[in-house]
């Protein structure tokens, strides 16, 4: 049936209006607000349109540096949400989870996660037996039977449009009456992409089942054994894996561990190739610890100080997940004699943290990979969740499932590249002027692509080991 666009305009502006009175008249949707909580004020923000709240003002969301003006703690609202951005705002993050899978995580997700967290993935993915024997029992994901390089291409697409979309701030998200439009089209794009991956996972679950009996000892093999004997989720609890569940792991380690670490390797070389004399110090190192005969391994990594200072450098600077992951509080609580209401998303932005002069003195915007270096002013500091001016991989209980393996394969590609290669800018483009520009996004990716010359700097012994 066609609605003429007059009426559907007016009707919509209707039903935003009264809308927007009840919500007003409930207080802006913060059920469950105690009279004592109340009494405390919430955090302070900048002005706020009226049903729009700070919609208008995201257009510019690198430029709203709310946390220099109105304080380290403060509060965007966009229709009847609140949000609270630690220091500065610097992108807003989506309700991933929600979009992608339609819910949020109830009793029975709650279940799954520790069980996969802790059990599965601490056991057959991240300990070190399991990383030692995942070149043999493990397999490439997409072996040439699979399509191999274009079937990597499609899926490094389908990551980076995640990404992409997970980092829109969804209009419907926040003016719920604005939801059923779709008006940026990201749920649809959502679904359309979710349908791609799901037909990605069948396939590799299929071949795996076919394959039976082989590399049943990893992540994948234990999840399909667990589901084909209906093992109980945990002790007293009735459910058990199902194929959706085991879908949407692969979904989130895939997504969760390919996007973030290749970035901070991308930062990294920008930020080497801008400093000359890092970058020879690191092959300094390099060439003295492993020499120039033979490709870096795994094994040469604790010896390798000052590279590891790049590296924490890198992810101070460049932290791969900006703001984090979202949290909601889940009943009211205190923060810094402020009152934030139960139901509220909560945002830390780890990216300004770590560049506060506060924490990181006058030079903290410069890249000084000195500064942890033995006697540097944060050499005890660690990107491992125990020092909260640094933590690229988040802290806590939800801190990084992947924190060991991302730290590794970010330390060695970046060493595999400094040491094999030397590295040279295009023609006429000054090392001071490479492009330093942040793009939109979930996680943060470098605007223009690093483009570069490279030429090889080993003995040639060095490569054709490399190619066996
Ligand atoms: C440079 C590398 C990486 C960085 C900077 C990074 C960063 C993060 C951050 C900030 C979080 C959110 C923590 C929080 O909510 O407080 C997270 C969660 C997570 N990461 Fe990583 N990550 C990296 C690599 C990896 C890798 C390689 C994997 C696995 C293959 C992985 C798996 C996960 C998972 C499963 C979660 C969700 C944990 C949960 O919600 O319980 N990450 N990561």
């Amino acid at each position: 049936m066609d609605v003429p666009l007059p009426l559907l305009l007016g009707s919509l502006a209707v039903s935003v209006a009264v809308w927007y009175l009840v919500a007003r008249h409930r207080g802006g949707g913060e059920a469950g607000t105690t009279k004592k909580a109340k009494a405390r004020p919430l955090p302070p923000g900048p002005w706020a349109w009226p049903v729009l709240g700070n919609l208008p003002q995201l257009g510019a969301a690198r430029d709203v540096r709310a946390g220099e003006t109105v304080g380290p703690l403060f509060r965007l609202q966009f229709g009847r949400r609140w949000w609270r951005w630690g220091r500065q705002l610097q992108q807003p993050a989506a309700q991933l989870r929600r979009r992608a899978r339609g819910q949020l995580p109830g009793p029975r997700v709650r279940a799954l996660r520790r069980q996969v967290r802790c059990a599965l993935c601490a056991l057959h993915l991240f300990s070190g037996k399991a990383l030692a024997r995942a070149p043999t029992v493990g397999r490439r994901v997409f072996a040439a039977a699979d399509g191999g390089e274009a079937g990597a291409r499609e899926f490094k697409e389908m990551v980076v449009e995640l990404m992409q979309l997970a980092g829109v701030f969804n209009v419907g998200d926040f003016v719920p009456a604005l939801a059923w439009l779709d008006p940026q089209g990201v749920v649809g794009k959502m679904k359309r992409l979710h349908r791609r991956y799901d037909a990605m996972m069948d396939g590799i679950i299929r071949e795996r089942e076919k394959a039976a009996g082989d590399g049943g000892r990893d992540l994948l093999g234990v999840m399909l054994a667990r589901m084909r004997d209906q093992q109980p989720l945990a002790d007293g609890e009735d459910g058990c894996i199902n194929e959706t569940d085991i879908k949407a792991l692969l979904l989130n380690l895939f997504t969760a561990g390919t996007d973030t670490t290749s970035s901070t390797v991308e930062w990294a070389m920008a930020e080497l190739i801008r400093h000359p004399d890092v970058l020879a110090k690191a092959q300094g190192e390099l060439d003295a610890v492993v020499g120039r005969g033979r490709l870096v391994s795994e094994s040469d990594l604790p010896r390798l100080t000052y590279l590891a200072a790049v590296i924490k450098e890198t992810f101070r600077l460049h932290p791969s997940t900006p703001l984090s992951l979202p949290r909601v509080a889940a009943e009211d609580c205190e923060v810094e004699g402020y009152r934030v209401p139960r139901g509220t998303t909560l945002l830390v932005n780890v990216w300004a943290i770590a560049r506060d002069p506060a924490a990181w003195g006058e030079d903290a915007l410069e890249f000084r990979p000195a500064r942890f270096l033995p006697g540097g002013a944060h050499a005890a500091v660690d990107v491992k969740g125990g020092d909260f001016e640094l933590i690229p991989f988040g802290a806590g209980r939800r801190i990084c499932a992947g924190l060991s393996w991302g730290l590794r394969v970010v330390t060695l590609m970046t060493a595999t590249l400094v040491h094999a290669l030397d590295w040279e800018l295009p023609e006429g483009v000054a090392a001071d002027k490479v492009d330093m520009e942040e793009a939109y996004g979930l996680t943060l990716q470098r605007a223009v692509p690093l483009m570069v010359r490279t030429k090889p700097r080993l003995l040639p012994a060095a490569y054709a080991y490399a190619a066996e």
